[in-house]
Formats: C-alpha cells, sequence, structure tokens
C-alpha cells in the first residue's frame, strides 16, 4: 500500500469511531520520520496509540496475532467481530500478519528499537511500547525490584513482643493483618490489599507504629514518613481514618506522634509544576522521605506511579494501599491490579513461609510460590464494616467473585437486607427516580437532603463558612454514579433531568445557588484538582460563589472562588464511578445503561457497591444489563 493508501484506510477506522484522531496523527508523524515505512509499522503505531487510548500501556503482539478484534476490542465489546460482517473484512486486514510477521516487520524499521535509544517506539519481546510508556515500565521494575531483596534477615526480640502485643489472637485466623505487617518489615517494599473496611488504615497504624520503634531500636533515629493519596477527597479521607484508627490503638506518645495524621495529593507530595508534566521531585531532587505509603494506590496509573517510584530515595520503603478489585485509573496502566495479581493465592515461597510462621505465628496452606512482588503482598480478606448481614458487603462480594446468580438473588431479597434497594425503572422519567433523588430524610437521603440546608443559611454572616461545610456535607451523603457520560441513563442526561426536579425555577441559568460543579482539570493557580467538588451558594454579602472543601483538609476549612474563574466547571449531580474512586457516601444509587458495552464491566459495579457506606441503590432500565456487567470483567 502506498502512504496515502495507509494513512486513508486508518482514517476511514477513525471515521468508523474504532481509532481516534491521535492515533492517525500518530500514525502520520511516523510516516514523516521514516517516509518508507512499511504499512504493518504504520498500522502498529496506530494501534500502539489506540491501545494506550483504553488504558492499556502496550499493544500485544502475540493477542493481535491472535484475534485482532479481541486484542484491539474493536468494534467494541457488544458487537463482536464474528457477528459482524463488515467489521470481519476490515479487520481481516490484519489476517495477513502472524506474530512472527509482526516480529520481522517491526525489526527492520528504524522507528523501533528493543531497548536504549531515542526511536519513538520500544518492541520488549511481543510487546510494542510508545517509548515514554516503556521508560515508565523500566522504573517500575528497577525501583520496586531493588526494594523486594529483604532488608533484614530477623526481627529483634523487641519487636516481636510489640507484635504480640498488637496483634492479641482473635477470631481472624490467619491474621491477614498481622501477615500484612509482618511481610511489610521484611522488605523496603509492601502491599496491603483488601476489600471496603476489611482494615488496611488499621494495619498501617500498626505497621507504622513497629517500623518507628524498629528505626529507634536499630538506628537511634526518628524516621521522615510521607502519607499521601492521588486525589484530595482520598486524601482527607485516609487522613480521617488514621485519626480514627489512631483512637482504638495503645500506643505511647512519642511513637503516636511520629504517625503522620494528614496525608497530601500525590501531586502535592512531588510538587506539580504548572503547564508541565515533570514534578519538583525527581531521582536528582529525591523526596526526603524513609517511608512514603500511598493509600488509594487502585486510583494510581503508570505515569504517576513512575514518576512516585523516581522522586524515591533509593533507601526509602514503599507502601501501597488499596482495592485491587476496583476501577483502575481512567488514564493508562492498571499499576495496582497487575501488581496484585495472585495476590489471592498467597502464594508464598518458602522464605516468605518461613518469615511468616517465624514471626506471625502463621501456618499458611501450601501453594506454588508466585511471583517476588506476591511475596511482599498481602490481602486483607474480612470486612469489619460489613458484617455477614450487610447487604452491601454481601452484594459486593458476589459482584467480585463473578456470581451474577448469587448478586441477583442478593439484590431481589429485600427483607434480608435492608440497605439495598432494586428499582426497574420504566423510562427516563420514571417518578420512582424523581422521587429517590430528592428525597430529604431517613436512612437513604436522596438530594433533598442537601438543597434543605442549603436553603437555610444562618442570620449571623461569621457562621457562613460553618453553614457552607454543613452543605458540602450534606451533598456527599449521596451520589447518582453512572456508568455512562452520554444518554438518558449518562451523566449529562440525568444531570439536566435533577437540575430539573430540584431547582424547576431556575430556567436556564448556568450557575444557580446549589449547583454542585466537579472541577475537570488540575488548576494549579486556584489549587483545585481534577476531581474536585464545590457548591455554588450565595455568600454574606449575597454574591454568588462557590465554596470549596480546602484540599486534603477534613477539618471543616473551606475557600469561596468566583464561578467567573470556572468556566470549564461541569454539573455534579450526577458522577461516572470512574470519578468516585476515592470518595464514599452514606447513599449511592447506581444507574445502569439500556445497552452493555465495553465499559460496563464488574469492576465498574463493584467499585460503584463499593462506594456505599450504609444504603445501596441499583437502577437498571433493563433487567439483564446488571447481569451482564458481572459477567465481563477487565482481567
Ligand atoms: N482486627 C480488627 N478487629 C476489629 N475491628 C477492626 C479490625 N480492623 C479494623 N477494624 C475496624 O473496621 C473498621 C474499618 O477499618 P479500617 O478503616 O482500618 O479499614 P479500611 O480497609 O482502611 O477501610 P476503607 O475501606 O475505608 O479504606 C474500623 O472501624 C476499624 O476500627
Amino acid at each position: 500500500m502506498s502512504q496515502a493508501a495507509v494513512l486513508e484506510r486508518i482514517e476511514h477506522w477513525v471515521a468508523l469511531g474504532w481509532l481516534s484522531r491521535l492515533d492517525h496523527a500518530f500514525a502520520g508523524f511516523l510516516l514523516d520520520l521514516e517516509p518508507a515505512a512499511a504499512d504493518g509499522v504504520v498500522w502498529a503505531g496506530a494501534l500502539v496509540s489506540h491501545q494506550l487510548g483504553r488504558g492499556e500501556v502496550y499493544l500485544d503482539l502475540e493477542k493481535l496475532g491472535a484475534n485482532p478484534g479481541l486484542a484491539l476490542s474493536i468494534p467494541g465489546d457488544d458487537v463482536r467481530c464474528a457477528e459482524d460482517e463488515a467489521s470481519g473484512r476490515e479487520l481481516a486486514l490484519f489476517n495477513a500478519y502472524t506474530l512472527a510477521d509482526w516480529l520481522r516487520t517491526l525489526a527492520q524499521s528504524s522507528l523501533i528499537a528493543a531497548a536504549e535509544g531515542n526511536t519513538p517506539l520500544v518492541l520488549h519481546g511481543t510487546r510494542l511500547y510508545l517509548r515514554r510508556y516503556w521508560r515508565y515500565q523500566q522504573i517500575l521494575d528497577s525501583e520496586i525490584g531493588l526494594r523486594l531483596r529483604p532488608a533484614r534477615d530477623s526481627l529483634p526480640a523487641s519487636l516481636q513482643a510489640s507484635l504480640s502485643a498488637l496483634f492479641d489472637s482473635g477470631p481472624e485466623q490467619p491474621d491477614w493483618q498481622k501477615i500484612a505487617c509482618v511481610l511489610a518489615l521484611r522488605a523496603r517494599f509492601a502491599i496491603v490489599t483488601g476489600g471496603p473496611g476489611t482494615g488496611k488504615t488499621t494495619t498501617l497504624t500498626k505497621l507504622l507504629s513497629l517500623l518507628i520503634r524498629l528505626a529507634a531500636d536499630e538506628q537511634q533515629r526518628k524516621l521522615a514518613i510521607l502519607l499521601a493519596a492521588p486525589t484530595g477527597k482520598a486524601a482527607a479521607r485516609v487522613s480521617e481514618s488514621i485519626t480514627n484508627a489512631l483512637e482504638h490503638l495503645a500506643l505511647p506518645d512519642d511513637i503516636r506522634r511520629q504517625i503522620p495524621k494528614k496525608a497530601a495529593t500525590l501531586h502535592r507530595l512531588l510538587g506539580s509544576r504548572p503547564d508541565s508534566r515533570r514534578f519538583q521531585h525527581h531521582r536528582h531532587n529525591p523526596l526526603p522521605a524513609d517511608i512514603v505509603i500511598v493509600d488509594e494506590a487502585s486510583m494510581i496509573d503508570l505515569e504517576m506511579m513512575a514518576a512516585l517510584l523516581d522522586a524515591l530515595p533509593a533507601t526509602a520503603q514503599l507502601i501501597l494501599l488499596g482495592d485491587k478489585d476496583q476501577l483502575a485509573s481512567v488514564e493508562a496502566g492498571s499499576v495496582m491490579g497487575d501488581l496484585c495479581r495472585g495476590a489471592e493465592r498467597a502464594a508464598y515461597d518458602p522464605a516468605a513461609q518461613q518469615w511468616l510462621s517465624r514471626y506471625a505465628g502463621a501456618i499458611l496452606p501450601g501453594a506454588e510460590a508466585g511471583s517476588a512482588i506476591n511475596q511482599q503482598t498481602a490481602m486483607l480478606r474480612h470486612s469489619h464494616r460489613f458484617g455477614a448481614r450487610s447487604g452491601i458487603g454481601q452484594l459486593a462480594r458476589a459482584v467480585n467473585l463473578g456470581d451474577a446468580d448469587l448478586a441477583q438473588d442478593i439484590l431481589a431479597d429485600k427483607a434480608g437486607y435492608p440497605d439495598l434497594q432494586h428499582l426497574l425503572l420504566s423510562d427516563a422519567a420514571d417518578a420512582r427516580l424523581q422521587q429517590l433523588i430528592t428525597a430529604e430524610a431517613g436512612d437513604a437521603p436522596g438530594y433533598g437532603h442537601y438543597r434543605r440546608i442549603m436553603r437555610q443559611p444562618p442570620p449571623d454572616p461569621a457562621d457562613y463558612d460553618r453553614w457552607a461545610w454543613e452543605v458540602l456535607q450534606a451533598f456527599d451523603r449521596f451520589r447518582l454514579l453512572c456508568a455512562l457520560r452520554r444518554g438518558d441513563w449518562g451523566v449529562e442526561g440525568l444531570n439536566q433531568r435533577i437540575e430539573q426536579w430540584l431547582f424547576p425555577g431556575k430556567k436556564s441559568a448556568l450557575w444557580y445557588p446549589g449547583r454542585p460543579v466537579m472541577i475537570s482539570h488540575n488548576d494549579y493557580n486556584l489549587g483545585l484538582m481534577n476531581g474536585d467538588i464545590g457548591i455554588a451558594l450565595a455568600d454574606a454579602g449575597g454574591k454568588l460563589r462557590v465554596v470549596f472543601p480546602d484540599a486534603e483538609n477534613s477539618g471543616g476549612n473551606i475557600r469561596w472562588v468566583s464561578p467567573m474563574r470556572l468556566p470549564d466547571a461541569e454539573t455534579a449531580f450526577a458522577m461516572t464511578v470512574h470519578k468516585s474512586q476515592g470518595s464514599e457516601f452514606q447513599h449511592v444509587a447506581l444507574v445502569l445503561p439500556e445497552t452493555r458495552g465495553p465499559v460496563l464491566t464488574r469492576e465498574l459495579v463493584y467499585t460503584g457497591i463499593t462506594r456505599a457506606k450504609a444504603q445501596f441503590t441499583l437502577l437498571e432500565s433493563r433487567p439483564e444489563v446488571f447481569k451482564q456487567a458481572i459477567l465481563n470483567s477487565i482481567r
């Protein structure tokens, strides 16, 4: 094919909605660099770019050779290529390429190298990367790899006594929280994964007390410990959880004082710079830390994880906490999911088993040894928040197991689980939806609750900050989560309807008192981050402003920002499940679309359900969609 013909065919795929403009532009860029590039090279470039857009860090040539439609998720999960003749014919373009053909074609191009260099693409085995992402992966592999080596071969007797004091032999056997601590004392990298309420923060607090003691005993020094989370909301939550956990723990004052109570966002920790991808901290200006802890690690994409590892001093320990079963970040790279692969098997090798038996008293059933990362990973399995009678807990478990029938039975068992509700809606204007959204009181409040509080400003202007904080808190009691952005059952359609239900008199004004908004990109000048939520309120002088909780602050501090400075803010009654990660709400209503599609997955439903603390409502417009979503797993 001529150059023009390749680009034309790629253009056709863009017109079909299979590839993006960016993929096409990247193919054009490769041809500019190497005008004689083989068609396969140009296509491979466009497909690497396409995969990145889908959150995949590389193009897997083996999978591409075996089943292009599946490897590329083209034309989309709901119309499998075999079922669609035209799609099948287009994809047959790749029938000519076996894995060996791909590898041979790519190896001949000057645009592709196997390792160091400055080619735009890197071929590593059967994986084709954009160089930037290949570098991130290198940083990840080397920085984690060096921290996986055991840092010590024994623990002092005094520490063993502290371990026994922290973990009395309770009913949870084996005690995964103790196992997590003991593993993290062995090397400078550790992962603690677990569902909601399994005790990740409690475990972290105990672990920090042990690490602080160890440093005092072994090195007679204090540790510099930094605590972070991917978003402001998640940082505020972890700060709150640590403070709560500390209240339940008997610790000497000097140790308690050294445990950090405040988390920063990762951006702030690394020192983000306006208009730059680079951070102030990197390998030549590392973080001043002995230990860095990141909570809600499932939200970290590959680029951010590489930036964090690059900024970590070689001697520092990294501890990641999170729920491996949650949705990954929308950006490329499901780092936590990948690092935790096999974690449920507790696949410890003989050395790790011996360490665990010696210091955690844990004799684990023999499993075939897993990866080096598995040796430093502990999965907490018992939810202390959701007991056996919690519908939310049972439903989340069934969804996570992929047991769609059980999940449906749990939802249907209304008498058994008062914390669950299931509504099959007739259409987008169903009165039951309006009722749910506008509910003011009860166990399952809707947005009527915050609307009532926002309509009662205090008489004294000095109380306006407190009132604004209460409005923000009240708004956070309920959230409507969607799988999609577009359509009647997507964020955009629902936001419009909810505005009409809650504020029917607002006419067409964009800004009105009570409008909740979400920030859609990081604004370093305002100190607002992508995903931050504020509410428009009339201030004490009667002027409309938008009130935000202070970043990373859970203590009631707020600030007022002019709406003029927020031109891109989006209404936030309904938000995507992706955007809700790192937040929890008293009552969550999850609305599923009418048709299944690639975004509707088990991980999305699980993430939606586990945002609910006390009440969960599933809203469906067609009954099978929930079931199909559970059967559709990303992994
Ligand atoms: N071993 C335990 N025994 C009894 N209660 C526990 C234990 N571990 C944790 N809890 C309690 O369970 C609740 C949740 O614990 P924690 O906040 O540590 O969990 P988490 O996994 O961090 O939760 P989240 O889902 O909010 O991240 C807390 O009330 C805590 O006191």
